[in-house]
Parts: structure tokens; C-alpha cells; sequence
């Protein structure tokens, strides 16, 4: 991981913000499916779009839920996408009435990838940059391309300096 931030700007969120947005972004969900408006089932792409996925499903009352890993960042340095494993394939089909969760979208590659494989599929993620939005059917967030977001998966409460003791 490099020592510095490739982004200037720094967007903290806490478990509980992460959890209102994501129970923001499953009432907006809620009755858009196909089927008499109903989902499927709920796809989340792990690993960061596993827990906006479970209070989705929560949120929904769905309670089939499958994964797909799709590897596209090692740290903060982007690699390329690729699928390490698959939902069920019969269940899956083109995609038809699956909402596919993720917690963000940022250059998109990660959604483009997974649309491609399910085109009929509807996309969902709880925060977006710009240049991710074309890929991402509803979001609840959006963000400045130049910000990094920090999940609460990724952070620790610490002690800070004082404003008026930093040298
Ligand atoms: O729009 P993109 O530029 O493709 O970036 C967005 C993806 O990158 C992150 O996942 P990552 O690949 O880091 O894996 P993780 O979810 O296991 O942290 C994030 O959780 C999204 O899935
Ligand atoms: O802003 C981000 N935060 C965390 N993970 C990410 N993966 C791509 N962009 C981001
Ligand atoms: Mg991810």
C-alpha cells in the first residue's frame, strides 16, 4: 500500500451512516422489481457490498442471497477486474430480477464487468463517483471522483492530537 492517499479528499463513514444509507437505498428498491415488483433474489459483491446486501435483504424480506467476488483493487491501487467466484448460474439466468448490491461505483469497471455477465439485472450501490454512475441503475450518494471513501470495515476509533497541539 503506498504511504500516500491518491485522493485529497477523505469522506468517513460510520457503521451507522453506512447502515441508514443502506436502508435508504432498499426502500428506494422497494417494489421495482419484475415480478408484481418483487426481487428475485439479492446478489452482493463481495466483499464490500456485503453488508449493504444483508440490510437490504433484511429491509426487503428477501432471503435468497448469493455472492459474486469480483476483485478489482489491491489497497488503494486499482488492478483488473476479475471474477474469483460465481453466483448459482440457474438461478442467476441474464439476471432478470436480481439486485446486484455493491457498496460503491467508482471507475465502474467492477459493475461493467458483472453487467456484462447479467445484463438484465438491476444495479444497485449505496455511494457513486461520476465517472461509475452509467453503470449503477439506483445509488443513494454521490461523491467527487477525487474523494476516497472510508468504510467502517476499514477503520478503527483512535486517539487524535488536539487542533492547538499539532506542531
Ligand atoms: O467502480 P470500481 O472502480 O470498479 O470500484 C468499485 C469497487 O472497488 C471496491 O472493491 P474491491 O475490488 O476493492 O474489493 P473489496 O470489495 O473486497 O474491498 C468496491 O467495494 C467496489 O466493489
Ligand atoms: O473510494 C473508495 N473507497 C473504498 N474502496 C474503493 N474502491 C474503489 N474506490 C473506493
Ligand atoms: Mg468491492
Amino acid at each position: 500500500m503506498s504511504d500516500r492517499l491518491p485522493h485529497e479528499k477523505g469522506f468517513h463513514v460510520s457503521w451507522d451512516q453506512i447502515h441508514r444509507d443502506s436502508r435508504a437505498l432498499a426502500w428506494r428498491l422497494d417494489g421495482k422489481g419484475p415480478d408484481a415488483g418483487a426481487w428475485k433474489a439479492v446478489v452482493a459483491i463481495t466483499r464490500g457490498g456485503m453488508a449493504p446486501a444483508m440490510i437490504v435483504a433484511r429491509e426487503l424480506d428477501i432471503r435468497t442471497v448469493d455472492t459474486i467476488s469480483v476483485k478489482s483493487y489491491d489497497h488503494q491501487d486499482r488492478t483488473e477486474a476479475k471474477v474469483l467466484k460465481a453466483p448459482d448460474a440457474a438461478m442467476m439466468g441474464d439476471g432478470e430480477g436480481i439486485l446486484v448490491v455493491d457498496d460503491l461505483v467508482d471507475t465502474g469497471k467492477t459493475l461493467e464487468l458483472v453487467r456484462r455477465l447479467y445484463p438484465r439485472a438491476h444495479f444497485a450501490t449505496v455511494y457513486a463517483k461520476p465517472q461509475g454512475e452509467p453503470m449503477v441503475d439506483t445509488f443513494i450518494t454521490g461523491v467527487s471522483q477525487d474523494t476516497w471513501i472510508f468504510f467502517p470495515w476499514d477503520m478503527a476509533l483512535q486517539y487524535v492530537q488536539p487542533f492547538r497541539g499539532k506542531d
